[in-house]
């Protein structure tokens, strides 16, 4: 059994980091031999469900070792520099959450807790209300994301706000390509000293990549950006993971009719705090007007997410910047209204447990996937079950079987 005394000096700070989290632990940091055969992972459970858990197998928890003089040292660096609003440093921390490497990852662990420690102490000082507004945006290929994002993230620089934007871009999970285009995009913006872009890593899985645009997201608030936009391609799952991700949902649509429209998807438009028409300008005015009134009878008809906000629909150009400041004060009024009936901060903590569930699934697939007996069943059971030899429920029952064998 692996003993918190084993686990060295990250795995101290790993846990004394994480009892800033906002729930009751009862955690104990001494490193001298703990009584009888405690497990260590006791000391993050509530008392009450120890007695119940001490009888149950659990799966051995992997130790940490303790840090080297130069990851002290690297960790030290990037929390400074990161908290002291340095661009690189904060680049460099997202590139250390991205990894796959086991070591780094863990040293991304502890530098994460510490970010979080310090969001923590930001966020009681500033009346236990978030420090910084999280909006997703979200729209099919070519609506003009990266067109609003440069115009309302220049505006909002320009208003003294830090901005960051980090882009989910799903294709890059399975391809390696781009589905936002591999075009230079928001060139002005990422100019800019107060604004920060970031595209997803080129490779992994959607959970993968949630899982670092997630942490990226708290290391953005850590080195202080107030606002943070995560842009995602309405393709696939991962505008419903920045969904879960965000303050405030976001939906850009263009102004163009029929078929355009059809990969727009309904479950998604429930999920829209507010939905902007784009290109509202020239001749496109016309059909932009249509759009709006057709989203904004079509959201009456959604059942309401919010009791203190009612989905809007709004129109904006961002080549003559028309409407932009008119978006922006909706999406204000929106961040006040759910701030002040609370609404915000209960769904940043329904948030996190969706996020704890996520990473859960990802590593547990991870393992199943990598267990020798089931690498070794798969591709015969897959088989047989693409020719109709066995039913799926019985394949999934044996790999399952083979899976906890051993
Ligand atoms: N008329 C008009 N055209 C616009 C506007 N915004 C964007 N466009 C044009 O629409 C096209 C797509 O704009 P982008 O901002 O690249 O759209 P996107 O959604 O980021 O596209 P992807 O990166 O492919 O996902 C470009 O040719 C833009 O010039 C606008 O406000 N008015």
């Amino acid at each position: 059994m692996t003993h918190l005394c084993k686990m060295g000096r990250v795995g101290v700070s790993l846990l004394r980091h994480i009892s800033s989290f906002p729930f009751t632990w009862t955690c104990c940091f001494h490193r001298g031999p703990l009584a009888g055969s405690r497990p260590w992972y006791r000391n993050f459970l509530p008392s009450s469900n120890y007695q119940h858990r001490r009888t149950e197998s659990t799966a051995p928890i992997q130790p940490i070792d303790d840090l080297s003089g130069p990851e002290q040292r690297l960790l030290n660096r990037l929390y400074e520099g990161l908290v002291g609003g340095q661009r690189a440093s904060l680049a460099e921390s997202i590139t250390l959450v991205e990894t796959q490497h086991p070591r780094k990852k863990e040293l991304a662990q502890v530098l994460l807790q510490r970010v979080l420690a310090y969001r923590r102490e930001q966020e009681s000082r500033n009346g236990e209300k978030p420090v910084a507004f999280r909006v997703g945006l979200s729209g099919p290929p070519g609506a003009g994301k990266s067109s609003f994002i440069e115009v309302v993230g220049k505006m909002l620089t320009g208003r003294g706000h830090k901005v960051s934007v980090l882009a989910v871009d799903p294709s890059s999970c399975t391809t390696g390509g781009s589905l936002m285009g591999d075009k230079t995009r928001m060139t002005e913006l990422s100019r800019d000293m107060n604004a920060f872009i970031r595209p997803s890593p080129t490779s992994g899985t959607l959970g993968g990549v949630t899982r670092t645009t997630n942490e990226a997201i708290v290391l953005c608030e850590g080195a202080g950006y107030d606002i943070v936009l995560v842009e995602t391609v309405g393709v696939g799952q991962s505008e419903f993971a920045v969904a879960d991700m965000v303050d405030m949902f976001v939906l850009l649509i263009p102004p163009a009719g029929g078929d355009e429209l059809q990969g727009i998807k309904r479950g998604i438009i429930e999920r829209a705090d507010l939905v902007v028409v784009t290109k509202s300008d020239g001749d496109l005015v016309v059909p932009a007007r249509r759009i709006q009134t057709e989203y904004t009878s079509a959201l009456k008809l959604l059942r309401r997410q919010s009791k203190s906000w009612n989905p809007k629909v709004v129109r904006a150009s961002s080549l003559s910047s028309e409407g932009i400041p008119e978006v922006w004060a909706k999406m204000e009024s929106y961040r006040d209204a759910m701030l002040s009936s609370g609404e915000l901060q209960a769904r940043r903590r329904a948030q996190q447990k969706i996020w704890m569930w996520s990473l859960i699934q990802e590593n547990v697939l991870c393992h199943f996937q990598n267990h020798p007996n089931v690498r070794e069943a798969l591709p015969h059971l897959e088989e047989r079950v693409r020719k109709g030899a066995i039913s799926p429920g019985l394949a999934a029952d044996l790999l399952l079987k083979a899976f906890s064998s051993s």
